[in-house]
């Protein structure tokens, strides 16, 4: 059984557009200061990273120890453990699809994986300008090498700078207008068995773990504010519980009430401390869009691991041992290209100290693999490597778009290539997340696979799916455009050790003013069809190239193709 190796992960097929071209950037590899920072990271469980001690051999690894006692100790015993690291196809992922309501008994989604062109074989380092690290010991200065160009930076340059304060999601979100109150859909399903089903084949559903779990309260569940909604055909959902309880029309819709306003608020108040960053909750929403919020949906910091979710242990978990600052043609946390030996460098230095994505990553498919809390160079609190882990770093809005239901903007400008958020949620089986599937009767999808790294060990059916409906963090509102301003990029923060679970993290793609709405393409690998499927959802996108729906309306085969 192939295992794990020492540098990166020898086999593993991260498929690339282009080859990575490492130019020099002195701003992206700071010298090592030997101060060591308190980091103001967070662990990949939303703990406040505490200074690293290394407890175990798996987490503290010598960059020359391929063949030494403690590797083969932690080889037996990730073998042992029923895991290897092994050559493996690549998928991208994306929304799974709502149910095809024209197949009958099929299920009906897909995800947006598809499979991704072999990269090109890097050229050599030198022809591509790998940074190079060389000593200078006189001036305490790191040179770095370009091609055939040697720039030499200063100091200062290399000093490790802070990053931004973290600031917080507000919720501002406008009056409708009549025509959105129309067309607004909510959804009020997957409560809990005990609110929602009533029928048998409902009460199949919830046994096969298709509602969410999770304590309810029950002070919120039945909600009273649509006194005057109007009645459930027969056969439907209950009242309380029926997605057209919340699109009445404004003759039949009931007043306010100021007492379930406040409660309401105070609900979504104390819901929005749990956002990381901490909250800042001024909003200004009607009680309708409130109840969505505030009853039927909790922010979380971090995925919320549900029944058959098994994480590969911390223990197994390993961390580079980089002192100061990561090499990027040596830490052991980077992955490695396809057919090359060269490691994939996702992030870059801008002057302002700021880490964003390189540009040729904007449009590049890859994984990322992070530092972790595991590694030397977290104490350091300013590894280049460690960025999806900080956490969200700009402030963000939820606010209501009209048709397309809640949107998310940012009231500041947002640089292309910086780290927005990650999409959170409960992580679920595969197969709880077909039974969940079928509940998205309204079209409304929150559930996205997490089926980039699937090979014979892993097949597609075990692999896990992130469901944002009911827990999630703020990315859970960006919508779909056909000419979206972000992209979500794979993250693992444990050099994937663990193939199943991964981080889904939103990166900017371009310049983004402040105010405009974030998108992202929910089926990025559209095969540019014209052909619009009467049954998919339609794109309200209103961009010009407008491809008039979210997904192809037919059921995902599994794996990494349509
Ligand atoms: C992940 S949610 C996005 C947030 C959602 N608007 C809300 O209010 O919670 C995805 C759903 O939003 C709606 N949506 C997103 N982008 C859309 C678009 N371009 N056109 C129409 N509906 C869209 C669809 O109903 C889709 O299933």
């Amino acid at each position: 059984m192939p295992k794990l190796t020492n540098r990166g992960c020898i086999g593993l097929c991260i498929l690339a557009y282009a080859p990575v071209e490492l130019t020099a950037n002195s701003t992206l590899f700071p010298q090592a200061t030997e101060t060591v920072a308190q980091s103001n990271g967070l662990s990949p469980r939303g703990v406040k990273a505490e200074p690293v001690t290394f407890v175990s051999t798996l987490a503290h690894r010598a960059p020359a120890e391929t063949s030494s006692p403690q590797k083969q100790k932690r080889d037996d015993a990730l073998e042992r453990f029923g895991f290897a690291l092994s050559n493996r196809s690549v998928s991208s992922s994306g929304y799974r699809n709502p149910p095809d309501t024209s197949a009958g008994t099929q299920r009906g989604y897909r995800s947006a994986s598809t499979t991704i062109p072999r990269k090109r074989k890097s050229q050599s380092a030198e022809s591509d300008g790998i940074v190079e690290k060389t000593d200078d010991s006189s001036s305490g200065n790191e040179k770095v090498t370009s091609g055939a160009s040697k720039v030499s930076t200063s100091i200062e340059e290399l000093v490790p700078r802070t990053s931004t304060a973290v600031d917080s999601v507000s919720v501002v979100v406008p009056a409708p207008s009549s025509y959105q109150r129309k067309h607004m859909k909510a959804d009020y399903i997957g409560l809990c068995e005990r609110h929602f089903p009533t029928e048998d084949g409902e009460k199949e559903k919830a046994q096969q773990r298709a509602y969410p779990t999770a304590a309810v309260n029950k002070k919120v569940v039945p909600f009273t504010i649509m006194n005057a909604a109007p009645q459930p055909k027969e056969g439907s959902l209950p009242r309380s519980s029926h997605p057209d309880s919340l699109c009445e029309t404004p003759a039949t819709k009931p007043q306010s009430r100021p007492h379930v306003t406040k409660f309401l608020r105070k609900k979504l108040k104390k819901k929005l401390k749990r956002v990381r960053g901490g909250p800042k909750t001024s909003f200004d929403i009607d009680d309708e869009k409130l109840a969505v919020l505030s009853a039927n949906f909790y922010f979380v910091s971090d995925y919320r691991l549900g029944p058959g979710v098994a994480p590969v242990p911390e223990e197994f978990h390993a961390g580079c041992d980089c002192a100061g600052f990561c090499h990027p043609k040596r830490c052991s946390c980077l992955i490695e290209e396809m057919d090359s030996d060269n490691l994939i460098v996702a992030y870059d230095r801008l002057p302002s100290g700021q880490v964003v994505l390189r540009k040729d990553f904007l449009n590049r498919k890859a994984m990322i693999s992070e530092c972790s809390f595991r590694c030397r160079c977290s104490n350091t609190g300013d590894c280049w490597n460690h960025v999806v882990q900080r956490g969200r770093q700009i402030h963000l809005e939820v606010f209501h778009t009209g048709a397309r239901g809640f949107g998310l903007r940012s009231p500041e400008p947002i640089l292309a290539g910086q780290f927005i958020d990650c999409y959170l949620g409960e992580v679920i089986t595969k197969k709880d997340a077909d039974a969940r599937e079928t509940l998205h009767e309204n079209g409304q999808s929150y559930l996205f696979s997490l089926d980039w790294l699937i090979d014979d060990d892993h097949p597609y059916e075990d692999s896990y799916v992130v469901d944002g409906q009911k827990f999630g963090s703020a990315t859970r509102f960006i919508n779909h455009s056909c000419n979206p301003n972000c992209k979500i990029i794979p993250v693992s923060t444990t050099r994937l050790s663990d193939q199943r679970l991964y981080y889904l993290a939103f990166f900017a793609i371009r310049d983004i003013p402040a105010e405009t709405e974030l998108t992202f393409d929910y089926h990025p690998n559209w095969d540019g069809s014209k052909n619009v499927d009467p049954n998919a959802v339609k794109c309200l996108c209103g961009e010009e190239n407008c491809r008039g729906q979210l997904w192809p309306n037919t059921r995902k085969k599994g794996g990494s193709d349509w």
